[in-house]
């Protein structure tokens, strides 16, 4: 894969998917994510960068209420999902969930076949009708996720079974399987070879089609290759939002000068 084919694609949308603002996230007493204010655009790539610790992962997860699952966090102020209040006590954050799909780190698909793991959210959610329906949105979610020729013949076969790029790809067509309209994946290649890498990062690609896609990398390299837009955090803020080519070529804060050109990180 070229690493500029990506990057040239313009961007082809403007469209606000999210909107935060004044989002603060507490641990305890750790204030670990402060004013934050941002607008995630549709069908657009949205890199999270910046040095470990500065609450990349901790914002991504308000996105789809994953803090909700930890007791100790806090999370105030405002995050609209097309102009609706995700925190609004009348939203089930498991139905929030399928709309905003997650991708971690490491590659987890269940313990069960390869179909099972695409159709385990349709079936909960009661997406499909009937087999036939679940059979075509398996196929449609594995395809999308590039997928589909590798394990088209033994779709029984258990999904741990597969590589780690593979497993990767499962995951990405389970969170699909669901048609969200957000995905957000947190370092979704760190576990991944650099062939497994370049797959998904392919798919990244073509993921912004029908999706928002907001990613958590370490590789600044990556942001570059897979993201039109960029935010760098530091220390629990976020310090630049823009288009990914001026953040690497020319960002206006110095602590993002620093970051890039790896004085700090
Ligand atoms: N589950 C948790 N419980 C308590 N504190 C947490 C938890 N998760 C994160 N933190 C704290 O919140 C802050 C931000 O962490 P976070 O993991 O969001 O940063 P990050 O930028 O994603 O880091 P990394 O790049 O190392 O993954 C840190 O001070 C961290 O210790």
């Amino acid at each position: 894969m070229n690493d500029m084919t990506l990057t040239e694609r313009a961007v082809n949308a403007t469209e606000n998917k999210i909107t935060a603002r004044n989002v603060q996230v507490y641990y305890g007493e750790n204030h670990a994510i402060k004013d934050v204010d941002v607008d995630i655009l549709d069908k657009t790539v949205t890199a999270f960068i910046g040095p470990s610790g500065c609450g990349k992962s901790t914002f991504l997860r308000c996105l789809n209420r994953m803090n909700d699952t930890i007791d100790i966090c806090r999370v105030t102020g405002e995050i609209l999902l097309d102009n609706e209040d995700i925190y609004d006590r009348r939203v089930d954050p498991v139905q929030l969930r399928a709309k905003v799909g997650m991708v971690f780190q490491k590659p987890n698909p269940f313990p069960k076949s390869i179909y099972d793991n695409v159709a385990y959210g349709p079936k909960i959610h009661g997406l499909t009708r009937n087999r036939a329906e679940l059979d075509e949105t398996v196929e449609a979610s594995l395809r999308k996720a590039a997928l589909w020729n590798e394990v088209k013949d033994r779709l029984t076969a258990p999904g741990t079974g597969l590589s780690g790029g593979q497993q990767q790809r499962l995951c990405i067509a389970r969170a699909i399987a669901t048609s969200p309209e957000v995905l957000l994946m947190d370092e979704p290649c760190s576990a991944l070879d650099p062939i497994a890498t370049a797959q998904v990062e392919e798919l990244i690609d073509e993921l912004r089609t029908n999706y928002s896609v907001v990613i958590v990398t370490h590789s600044m390299q990556q942001a570059a290759r897979v993201s039109q837009k960029t935010a760098f955090f530091h220390l629990g803020h976020l310090v630049e939002y823009g288009d990914t080519d001026k953040i690497f070529t020319n960002p206006t804060d110095p602590r993002t000068e620093s970051y890039i050109t790896g004085r700090i990180g």
